[in-house]
Order: C-alpha cells, then structure tokens, then sequence
C-alpha cells in the first residue's frame, strides 16, 4: 500500500496506554493520519512510502498541548519581572497592552510565538488574547493547531469595547474559521474579577447552543478569592457554579486555590484545570494541589501562561518543573510521574480541548502531530528510561522534527513555516516602539 510517510524512530512513546514505549517500531502515516503503529519490519513489508523518516536517536511522542498561553505577550518579554499578579496586571502590563495594543501587535507576537512553540515541540495551543482573528490567521499560516480564546472583558481594549461587542466579535471570528480542521473556537472570559455576571451567563448559553469550551482564569491567588470573598460573599468558583459555568466544557486556569470541597467539585462537574507551573512560581501566586486533583480523577493539562509572566513557552521546561513542583507540594516523591506529566503535557490537553478523539497520542485514526527529539546528547545519555529523560532531563533545544496533520512544520531543525529571522526583527521593532 502506498502511503505518504513511514518514521522510524529509535523509541515511540504513544503516551496511551501510560507508560509503554516501543522499539523496533514505526508509525506509518497517510493523508495527514495516523494509519498504522506497527513493527518495523511489518511497516517495511506492507507500506511503500513516498517519504521516510528514519530518527535513529530520537523518542517520537505525541506533540505538546500548552492547554493555557497568551502567545502574543512574546512582545511583552521581560518587561517587568518579580512582581506579585495585581501589581504586574495593573501597572505594567495592562497599561502596555492600552497603549500598544492592535492586530499588528497581535499578529508580529503571534508568529514570534509561533517559531519559539514550533522549536520546542508544540502542536497545539489553547490562546487567549485580543484581536482572535489575528491569532487564528496566523496560526494558520503557520500551520499550528489552536483553540482561540473569544476573550470577553468587562472593559474597553483596542479589540473590543464592552463585553456584548467582545461575545459578538468573537463569535463572528468562530464562524471564520467553520470547516478549518485545525482551528477551534473556545470562550475566554478573562477571569471572575474582569467579567461580571451578565455576559457570563450569555456566555454559557451561546457554548451551550454552539457547542464551544470556556477558558478562563480561576482562583488565580488568594488575594483574587479573598478580595472576592469581601466584595461578594462568596468565592469565585461558587460564583461560576451558580453561573452554571462549571462542566466537563470548562478550562479552569491556575486553581493555586482550592479546598478539597473544590476539588472534588471539580471532578464532579467533569471540569478540565490548566496547570501553568512556572508563571504560578515567579508572580508567587501559590501552588495548583495537581496530585490531589489526579487522585480526584480530575483532568489536569499544563500550560505556560503568557511569555511575560513565565518568561518562555517551553512545555519541555514547564513538564520538568510540574513534576518536580507536584513532589515538593505533595511531600510525596511519587506524585506526577514521567507517565503522568507526560500524559498532562499531551493528551490531557487535547482532551480538556474536547478533541481527544484527534490528537494527544499516537495511535491509528488518530492526526499526525508529532515531534521528535534527539536523545543523542551528553545530558540525555545513557538511556536507561526515555520517558524519565523526556521529563527530567531532556530540553526544547533537543526537539528536531515537528508535525502537524502530517505537515511537517520543523525538519531537522530547520522551521519551514515562519520565518524566524523576520519575526525577531519585528520583535525588535516593538521594543522600540514600547520602551520609547
Ligand atoms: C484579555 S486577553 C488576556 C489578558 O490576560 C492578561 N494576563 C496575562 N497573564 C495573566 C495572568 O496570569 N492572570 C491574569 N491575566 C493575565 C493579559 O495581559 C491580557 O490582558
Ligand atoms: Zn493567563
């Protein structure tokens, strides 16, 4: 049979079932699927492929899913570090964004984002940020998979004027991209303390009506449940739950906060936390209690955050630090195995996303996103275990093929869908502009 792609790789992780990882093996695919994973010397015999792959060195695994990021804030860098949440929101960032914001910002810290996600590994990005219609076209240019966050805000931006205009701008942009296999449209109400009650409920009735997740930002810190507590007599996420917001559709960002009521709350409502470990660390926010919430049974994927607040959108780097985070908090060395994170990094994602059934492990029927990385290096030698050396000591740099639905979006190496030095020199131009 003649098929478009045969990889070998040295090792094949699927990520499901947890745990295995198969040598002597191949995944065989064709039209942008996964047709096979099968024995090498079976894929040789019953496949004629008009490419092959073969990655002598190199673990192949699902791609990464960053379940929560603000892609275009690569422009926002380094601009103000070590400061608490509030204090960076409001006197930093929000004022750069008011100032700066439009779709050229949009589009220049998108595709910026794009080559640092591409490099390290990312197929699929779960955004949130302003002018969506920007971040949807790149994307697709690029050829990266994303949910695009419909962000609603109580306030005025360059995007949108007041929350109504916000829900309709965004449906408009999910009606844009109908019919595009790798762009889904998902609400983004900023966070409880950004978003009234009003446009909450519109929007749970046009997710319920179309279909679509809602992402957002949840018990961030304690000073967002406390000064909520004191406004309204109640923490935010029982607020969201009289909202009817709460539900296996529900993307809830952050959860530092939680009591084991919460918790297991969050199980029973089937709702999906985005775990964003090192933007949690360095605005000090607290820490999301992920092995209670596994223990829970509830769905736990990772995510960056914004390249302000993290500083990178390294899933390589954020995988090893929830581990090792997930240990520390718990005191139990078990918590948040190299199976477990790498099944948060992968296909907890995807399924927080809703779309499990396409991506997040490598198994036939299923699209071809992939990555590879090259383990043949002085700090991932010797092999004794690929999944502890995805988790524990490998790195983004590592990652040297990246596909999407088949396409390969980085071979070697070498980005074949941005072009990277464009994009860092409008970077540059930015600075200039912002730090004038
Ligand atoms: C309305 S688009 C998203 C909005 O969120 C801001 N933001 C970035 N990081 C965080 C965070 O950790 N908590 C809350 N809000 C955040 C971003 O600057 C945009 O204004
Ligand atoms: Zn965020």
């Amino acid at each position: 049979m003649q098929i478009d792609l045969l990889v070998f790789p040295r090792w094949l992780v699927p990520v499901e079932p947890a745990g295995v990882v198969l040598e002597e093996h191949a995944l065989a695919i064709d039209a942008g699927r996964i047709v096979a994973v099968l024995p090498a010397d079976e894929a040789r015999r019953s496949f004629e492929a008009r490419e092959t792959l073969t990655l002598a060195d190199h673990a192949v695994m699902p791609g990464l899913v960053n379940a929560h990021a603000h892609s275009a804030m690569t422009l926002m860098r380094g601009i103000a570090d070590d400061l608490p949440l509030m204090d960076w929101l409001q006197n930093h960032i929000w004022p750069t964004e008011g100032a700066h914001m439009s779709r050229q910002f949009c589009e220049d810290g998108l595709r910026l984002a794009a080559a640092e996600m591409i490099r390290g590994g990312t197929t699929c990005v779960n955004d949130m940020y302003f002018f969506p219609d920007a971040s949807a076209a790149v994307a697709d240019s690029v050829g990266l998979r994303a949910a695009i966050g419909m962000v609603v805000l109580d306030f005025p931006s360059a995007w949108a004027q007041n929350s109504d205009e916000y829900i309709h701008k965004g449906l408009e942009v999910h009606d844009s991209f109908k019919g595009n296999p790798l762009l889904r449209a998902v609400f983004a109400p900023h966070a409880p303390y950004t978003v009234s009650d009003a446009p909450l409920r519109t929007v749970r009735k046009y997710a319920n009506e179309l279909g679509i997740g809602i992402h957002m930002h949840v018990h961030e810190t304690a000073f967002e449940v406390a000064s909520a507590v004191e406004a309204n007599g109640k923490r935010p996420w029982q607020r969201l739950k009289e909202l009817d917001l709460l539900g296996p559709d529900f993307i809830a960002v952050h959860m530092t906060q939680l009591n084991d009521e919460e918790i297991a709350e969050a199980a029973q409502f089937g709702v999906s936390i985005a775990h964003c470990p090192e933007s949690n660390l360095k605005l000090a926010s607290g820490f999301c209690p992920v092995d209670k919430l596994l223990k829970a049974g509830v769905n736990v994927a990772i995510g960056t955050d914004g390249a302000a607040s993290n500083n990178d959108l390294d899933l390589f780097g954020e995988l090893r630090t929830g581990a090792l985070l997930a240990k520390g908090v718990s005191g139990d060395p078990l918590a948040l195995s190299a199976p477990q994170a790498l099944h948060m990094a992968t296909l907890a994602g995807a399924k927080a996303l809703g779309w499990e059934q396409e991506f997040g492990s490598l198994a036939k029927g299923k699209s071809a996103d992939f990555i590879a990385v090259n383990l043949d290096r002085a700090g991932t030698q010797p092999v004794y275990n690929v999944l502890s050396h995805l988790v524990y000591a490998a790195n983004r740099d590592q990652v040297t093929d990246v596909y999407v639905a088949g396409r390969a979006l980085m071979r070697d190496g070498l980005l074949l869908t941005v072009d990277e030095k464009a994009a860092v020199q409008k970077a540059r131009e930015w600075q200039q502009r912002i730090k004038k």
